[in-house]
C-alpha cells in the first residue's frame, strides 16, 4: 500500500464580491499518494488552479475556503502563516503557469534564485551561488553563469520554466504542484520541459500534482487522473484505466477531442 502524502477532504471555495457569493469549487475530495503523480485534467475555468491555490493558502480574503487539507498530519487550512510559509517552497513547491510572474522584473534572476536558496536552505551567499549554477546545469542550460546575470524578460518562457523547475528540484520538496507548466513554453521546449518532469518523477521520488487541460501531457506523466468540470470532480481513477474504460461523457469528450487533434496533426503532416 502506498502512503497518502496529501489528503483533501470536502474542499469548497466561494468567491465573494459586491454582487454576492459565487461557488468556485464545490465539495471536492482526493488523495495524493507518495511517489505518484496525480494529473488534474479539465477545460479552462473548471477550477484546477483554484483547487491548488486553496490548498496552499494562496487565495486572498475575497475567497472563503472550507474543508480539510492534511499534509503530513498538518491541517493546512488551519495552520498559521509562518507554518504555511515554511511548508510552501521547502516541502511543497508550486511551478506556475507563467514563470515570468514568479520573478521580479526589476532584478537579474541570480539575486532572486540565490535569495530563495538562502532562505530555504539556511546557507550563505557563496554556497547559494554554487547551488544556483548547479541547478541550471541540471536543467541542461548552457552558459549558466551568463544566464544568471539576465533579467527575466531577457529569457524565453521555456528557459524561465526550466529555471523554475531547477529551483524546485534543488529544494527537493516532497510534493511539486505544477500548474499548466508548459503554457508559456514554445513547442520545441515543451518536449524538454516534459522530459524534466518525467525525470523528476522517476529519479527523485517526488510526489506530484500535474495540472493541465492537455490530456496528452497529463497522460504522459500521471499515474492517476482527476477530471474536473464546473468546480467539481466528475471522475477519478488510474490513468490507463480511465483512458481506456471511462464511461463518463465529459471524460470521453476530452479523450475524443485530443484524439481528433492528433489525427488532424498526422493528416497535415502527411
Ligand atoms: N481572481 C479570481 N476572482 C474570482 N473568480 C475567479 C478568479 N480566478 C478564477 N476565478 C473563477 O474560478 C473558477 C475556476 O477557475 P480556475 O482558474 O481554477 O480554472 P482552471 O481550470 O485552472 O482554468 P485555466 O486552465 O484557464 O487556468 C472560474 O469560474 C473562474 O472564473
Amino acid at each position: 500500500m502506498t502512503a497518502d502524502i496529501l489528503k483533501v477532504n470536502h474542499l469548497k471555495v466561494q468567491y465573494r464580491d459586491s454582487s454576492g457569493i459565487r461557488s468556485v469549487i464545490s465539495d471536492i475530495s482526493f488523495t495524493l499518494k507518495k511517489n505518484r503523480c496525480l494529473g488534474i485534467l479539465g477545460e479552462s475555468g473548471s477550477g484546477k488552479s483554484m483547487t491548488c491555490k486553496a490548498i496552499l493558502g494562496l487565495l486572498n480574503k475575497d475567497f472563503e475556503i472550507q474543508g480539510e487539507v492534511i499534509f503530513k498530519d498538518v491541517h493546512l487550512l488551519k495552520a498559521g502563516k509562518r507554518k504555511i510559509r515554511n511548508i510552501r517552497g521547502k516541502e511543497i513547491s508550486m511551478i506556475l503557469q507563467n514563470p515570468m510572474t514568479a520573478f521580479n522584473p526589476l532584478y537579474p534572476i541570480q539575486e532572486q534564485i540565490m535569495e530563495t536558496f538562502i532562505e530555504n536552505m539556511n546557507i550563505g551567499k557563496k554556497e547559494a551561488l554554487d547551488i544556483s549554477l548547479k541547478a541550471l546545469e541540471e536543467m541542461h542550460i548552457r552558459s549558466p553563469r551568463e544566464v544568471l546575470k539576465k533579467y527575466p524578460h531577457q529569457l524565453s518562457g521555456g528557459m524561465l520554466q526550466r529555471v523554475m523547475i531547477g529551483i524546485a528540484l534543488t529544494l527537493k520538496p516532497g510534493i511539486i504542484i505544477a500548474d499548466e507548466p508548459t503554457t508559456a513554453v514554445d513547442a520545441i521546449n515543451v518536449v524538454k520541459v516534459m522530459e524534466q518532469f518525467v525525470k523528476i518523477k522517476e529519479e527523485y521520488n517526488t510526489s506530484m500534482i500535474f495540472i493541465s487541460h492537455d490530456l496528452g501531457a497529463v497522460a504522459k506523466i500521471s499515474d492517476d487522473i482527476l477530471v474536473m468540470k464546473d468546480g467539481k470532480v466528475i471522475e477519478k481513477g488510474e490513468t490507463q484505466y480511465l483512458l481506456t474504460h471511462s464511461k463518463n461523457q465529459h471524460t470521453r469528450y476530452l479523450i475524443n477531442t485530443r484524439r481528433a487533434l492528433v489525427d488532424r496533426f498526422h493528416q497535415v503532416m502527411g
